[in-house]
């Protein structure tokens, strides 16, 4: 299994947000990417998980299916009107098994009331997703995660808007999963968070500012390097002239 960037690009109507990063995700462990607003982060993500293409360069997934792989996008990015319940919701985790339309048996449900068990939501089977606290919706996409048993977890800034207990306890599913020997991968704003849970950083600025163990990473050299690259790189940055374009 290998989890690595390749001179990847991506940008939006050719401003590149994300610009020729290189490098090689730690396995079986847990980074935090960190960076200022702007600095690419949540669209080096959504390239990740294929829902951004990019320009040039490459995500490499290699030993991974889709179903291994499980996205949360920030809380602002989903639609909680939608009419459905917690065990719903969380049940789509489990679609690679049952199908899109499937029927969820019984083993489906018990591992959907565990999954509720273990981020502290016995109770809220029933209840609307329209109906919960910021916190608790957090702790069901949690839950959805856990049932969906996936190798490589992508987390776009999860504890946003979210409470110190929630967060605590969400914290400590990220360290089970360190544990389990799956890959987290988690977009981040709070160094303390990062320091406490996630070995390695992968430190961002539009380019790869630094990427490496948390502590050689998160240096105030570094952190002012992340914060003046962003900050020269406005949404009319120019067109990125890919190498292949250069040839
Ligand atoms: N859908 C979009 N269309 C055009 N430009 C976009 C789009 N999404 C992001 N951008 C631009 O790409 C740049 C990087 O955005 P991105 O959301 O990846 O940064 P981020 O590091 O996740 O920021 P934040 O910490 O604020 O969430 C930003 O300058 C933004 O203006």
């Amino acid at each position: 299994m290998k989890i690595a960037l390749k001179n990847l690009t991506v940008s939006y109507q050719r401003h590149p947000a994300v610009h020729h990063a290189s490098g090689e995700f730690a396995l079986g462990d847990a980074t935090a990417i960190f960076g200022p607003n702007g600095a690419g982060k949540s669209t080096l993500l959504k390239a990740m998980m294929g829902a951004l293409k990019p320009d040039a360069g490459s995500v490499e997934l290699s030993g991974l299916a889709v179903r291994d792989i499980a996205y949360l996008p920030q809380q602002s990015e989903i639609d909680r009107s939608l009419p459905v319940s917690v065990t719903d919701l969380v049940a789509t985790g489990l679609w690679h098994e049952s199908g899109a339309f499937g029927r969820m048996g019984r083993t489906g449900l018990a591992r959907v009331a565990h999954a509720l068990e273990q981020v502290g939501l016995t109770g809220f089977a029933a209840r609307p997703i329209s109906a919960l606290s910021s916190g608790q919706f957090q702790r069901v996409l949690f839950a959805r995660i856990l049932v969906q048993d996936a190798r490589l977890i992508l987390l776009d800034e999860p504890f946003n808007a979210v409470d110190a207990k929630t967060t605590f306890d969400l914290l400590e599913l990220v360290r089970q999963w360190k544990e389990e020997g799956r890959t987290v991968i988690a977009v981040l704003h709070d160094y303390e968070q990062v320091r406490a849970y996630f070995p390695y950083t992968l430190l961002m600025g539009r380019e790869v500012i630094a990427w490496g163990t948390t502590e050689t990473v998160l240096t105030d050299a570094n952190l002012r390097r992340a914060v003046d690259r962003t900050a020269s790189w406005h949404d009319k940055a120019p067109v990125c002239h890919t190498d292949e374009e250069a040839a």
